[in-house]
């Protein structure tokens, strides 16, 4: 496996930013596989704002595969973790680093165990999309330190399986998530509709009104939605289909009114999703509210006539 001693650790770090969805993915239609209701499609942030950092080490003398989430070690025996681990164990390719004398062939990684230490520089379980940067990074480094040689786009399906929404980080600029047909998941991948340069004077600034974890995470919430709300039902069939095309056209042309139109619309309507559901779920605090009616008020004014204000309401809680 190893040329000369067995002391030896082989890592990467990798850096994935977090991504806004301006049409928004709520609903699964299988839950293990992390298949949505509806295509979705997102703004990727800049990567030195919101983001994740990930390292993943390999060593000979490590025993078992753990990883720490923010200086904590968590547990990696949940579906969501093993789902990725094995998924990139199963691309492996051979790697050797000549210069150091070590040598991992394909059979070998099945064997090896990992360390992984992963950071968010901005608030986990909030509602800011910890989850997408984190499995994002994660994906993507194992990738790195394990040479596997898919695309990006094929990377992006292995990132779905830990959080729909990391399948989308796997990009900069403007993102959209495929749904998919098939059953097995292999055609619900994310594909970059346009660059990070395509539109540079686009600017977001997310108001963080609170910290706390949300008391209702995003796969429960969306499993009691998908359960009991009829909205959800006509929203994937019969509202989302339209606004991807209306929300793709916006984008290639730089059209901010029917950009920023269809982005409220539609956080608007996830958030009347949430009310739909039984027992209702509520994302949003007073605070929220205060800040959405400022920005109404404002792209009213004589200044939003010339700065418009968008507001892309991820999930905002007390
Ligand atoms: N850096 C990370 N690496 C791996 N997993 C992470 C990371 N950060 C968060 N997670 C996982 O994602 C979970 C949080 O996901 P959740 O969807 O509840 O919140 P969120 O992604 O912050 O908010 P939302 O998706 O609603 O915008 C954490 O409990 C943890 O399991
Ligand atoms: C409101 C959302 O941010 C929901 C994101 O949900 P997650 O991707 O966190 O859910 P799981 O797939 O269960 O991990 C909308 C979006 O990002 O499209």
């Amino acid at each position: 496996m190893v040329g000369g001693a067995e002391k030896w650790v082989m890592m990467v770090t990798a850096q994935t930013p977090t991504n806004i969805a301006v049409i928004k993915y709520w609903g699964k239609r299988d839950e293990s596989l992390i298949l949505p209701v509806n295509d979705s499609i997102s703004v990727t942030l800049d990567p030195d704002h919101l983001c994740t950092t990930t390292t993943v080490a390999v060593s000979p003398s490590f025993e078992r595969d753990r990883m720490w989430l923010n200086g904590k070690e968590i547990s990696l025996s949940g579906g969501r973790y093993q789902n990725c681990l094995r998924e990139i164990r199963s691309r492996a390719s051979d790697v050797e680093d000549e210069e150091n004398g070590i040598k991992i062939p394909k059979k070998d990684w099945d064997k090896l165990h990992l360390h992984i230490a992963s950071y968010n520089n901005f608030p986990t379980a909030a509602g800011l999309a910890s989850s997408a940067a984190g499995f994002a990074c994660l994906v993507f480094s194992l990738a790195k330190l394990m040479n596997v040689k898919e695309d990006q786009s094929k990377l992006s399906a292995i990132a779905r399986q830990g959080s729909g929404s990391a399948c989308r980080s796997l990009f900069g600029g403007f993102v959209k998530w495929i749904m998919g047909r098939d059953e097995d998941g292999r055609d619900s991948l994310a594909v970059q509709l346009a660059d990070e340069k395509h539109w540079d004077d686009l600017f977001i600034i997310i108001a963080v009104v609170s910290s706390r974890q949300k008391e209702t995470s995003s796969t429960t919430g969306m499993r009691e939605t998908v359960e009991t709300s009829l909205l959800l039902k006509h929203r994937a069939k019969e509202i989302v289909p339209k606004r991807i095309l209306q929300m793709e056209e916006a984008i290639k042309n730089r059209d901010f009114t029917s950009f920023a139109q269809l982005a409220c619309a539609d956080s608007n309507q996830f958030h009347a999703v949430c009310l739909d559901t039984s027992p209702p779920i509520f994302y949003m605090n007073d605070t929220s509210h205060r800040v959405i009616s400022i920005a109404e008020k404002w792209n009213r004014s004589e200044g939003g006539r010339r700065w418009h204000i968008l507001l892309m309401r991820a999930q905002m809680q007390y």
